[in-house]
């Protein structure tokens, strides 16, 4: 089995991360429960930014909190030198709470609300990356109304098609975000930015997709970019000093799975973009990411106790787990693929091949489809691989089942940095039906 990080198993035949005993985690934590490795996450945001500093541009990597955001989380990527990119006022309210410094902070969206602009504007975020007329228009109102000037990125689609799932690929020109770069829209926002005494354009941003493999895609997303950087530098006056290149570095889920290294993906696209400005004659520009799931996505394990079991003659062997859909929407929505262990029998052979099901009332709440493990029962522990990026961040309520914890560990210590909720938590917004409804 393929251990991701300081994963390791230990002399009581258990999973072991960060020096910690997953099952001792289980025990004291309860299940289910995400448990990041804190050293995975330190080495890929070194490995990127080293990828960089080798290259001597300047430089940002921002943290894109949609992978997996909560308070601890966002005062790790501070501590680590990481720039962070939300997309919501909840994002940014987290961001808030954990005292990072807004000036690092990039808010994304295609929709945000006129509230969530001015939150942006009055905590005195970094840099807007605006996505339509509609948001630059009132951008420019709300700096207006409070005498500052905004940087932004204007969020382009190139028109490239990303190799991954089509829901999670984002750079074709058919797609919900950004300004098209081929119908000219991306020309218009630029002059429109340029008029506003409180707007400062500062360039481009494009993102591609997600779990990408190659650095094809990125490539040709600058080629495309400065294609029109003659036409915008001659016509329009504007050289884009930022050009930011989104994320979507791909992980290794299962075997079969081919991530670069993700300072592959840095140096590629920045030999790209020096090459371009000095056929271009202009100063490189500083280059800006954002990774997600290759900063927290194999860092995050799912500890599951098994419950029931269903065998079927020739058919299938499901074992049900106490989360599924709940905490990991990804298989459900993507028809994503994971592998797992019997954290607890960590080194026995592999024997049957089960198919993991979750507790929520849909025949889809499939966690993985087949999966070799030895004989197992309900005294076991499953543990889920990769599930750090869009696991806990995309949990929900449904079923009413409570939200798991998340530990952090590193160096034989695990510290839980959220809670798992309650069923107080669960009814804590709802109101009692009204006398008068009842005799309706
Ligand atoms: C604009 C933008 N930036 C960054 C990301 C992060 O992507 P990933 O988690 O694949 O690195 C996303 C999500 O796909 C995104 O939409
Ligand atoms: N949530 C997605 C990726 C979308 C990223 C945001 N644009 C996933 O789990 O893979």
């Amino acid at each position: 089995m393929y251990m991701h990080g300081s994963s390791l198993i230990n002399d009581k035949g258990h999973l072991e991360i960060g020096g910690v005993d997953t099952i001792e985690l289980a025990n004291k934590y309860g299940t289910p429960l995400f448990v990041y490795d804190v050293a995975l996450i330190k080495e890929r945001a070194e490995q990127f930014q080293e990828a960089f500093r080798e290259e001597g541009v300047n430089y940002q990597v921002a943290y894109a909190s949609k992978a997996f955001s909560c308070i601890a989380m966002f005062q790790l990527a501070d501590e680590l030198g990481l720039s962070l990119d939300v997309v919501s006022g909840g994002e940014l309210y987290t961001a808030i709470q954990a005292g990072v410094p807004m000036e690092r902070i990039h808010f994304h969206g295609n929709n945000k609300s006129l509230a969530e602009l001015e939150m942006a504007v009055e905590s005195g975020i970094g840099c807007v990356v605006v996505d339509n007329f509609y948001e630059l228009k009132q951008l420019g109102h709300i700096c207006a109304r409070h005498d500052v000037k905004m940087d932004i990125l204007l969020r382009i689609t190139p028109g490239v098609e990303a190799h991954t799932h089509d829901y999670i690929s984002t750079g074709q020109e058919d797609s919900k975000f950004g300004f098209d770069l081929e119908s000219g829209q991306v020309d218009q926002a630029i002059q429109l930015s340029l008029l506003d005494p409180h707007i400062n354009l500062l360039g481009i941003h494009s993102h591609i997709g997600s779990q990408i493999f190659e650095t094809s895609g990125f490539v040709m997303a600058v080629e495309k970019i400065f294609e029109f950087i003659e036409k915008w530098r001659e016509e329009l006056g504007f050289t884009p000093s930022v050009l930011n290149l989104g994320g979507g570095f791909g992980i290794r889920y299962i075997e079969g799975d081919t991530p670069l290294p993700v300072g592959e993906y840095v140096r590629k696209m920045v030999h790209v973009i020096k090459e371009k400005a000095a056929a271009h004659r202009m100063e490189i520009p500083e280059i800006w990411i954002e990774p997600g799931r290759s900063l927290v996505g194999d860092a995050g394990t799912t500890l599951y106790s098994i419950g029931s079991r269903k065998e079927i003659p020739n058919v299938r062997h499901y074992l049900s787990v106490d989360g599924g859909m709940s905490d990991n929407l990804r298989p459900a929505l993507y028809q994503a693929e994971y592998e797992g262990i019997l954290a607890n029998r960590a080194d026995e052979e592999a024997t049957e091949t089960f198919s993991i099901a979750g507790k929520c009332c849909e025949s889809g709440d499939m966690l993985i489809w087949d999966l070799p493990l030895p004989k197992a029962s309900h005294e076991d522990v499953l543990a889920v691989f990769c599930t750090g990026a869009y696991g806990y961040s995309m949990a929900n309520n449904y079923n009413r089942i409570p939200r798991p914890p998340v530990v952090f560990v590193e160096k034989g210590e695990a510290q839980l940095v959220i809670q798992r909720e309650s069923y107080e938590d669960l009814v804590r917004l709802d109101l009692p039906l009204k006398q008068v409804m009842k005799q309706m």
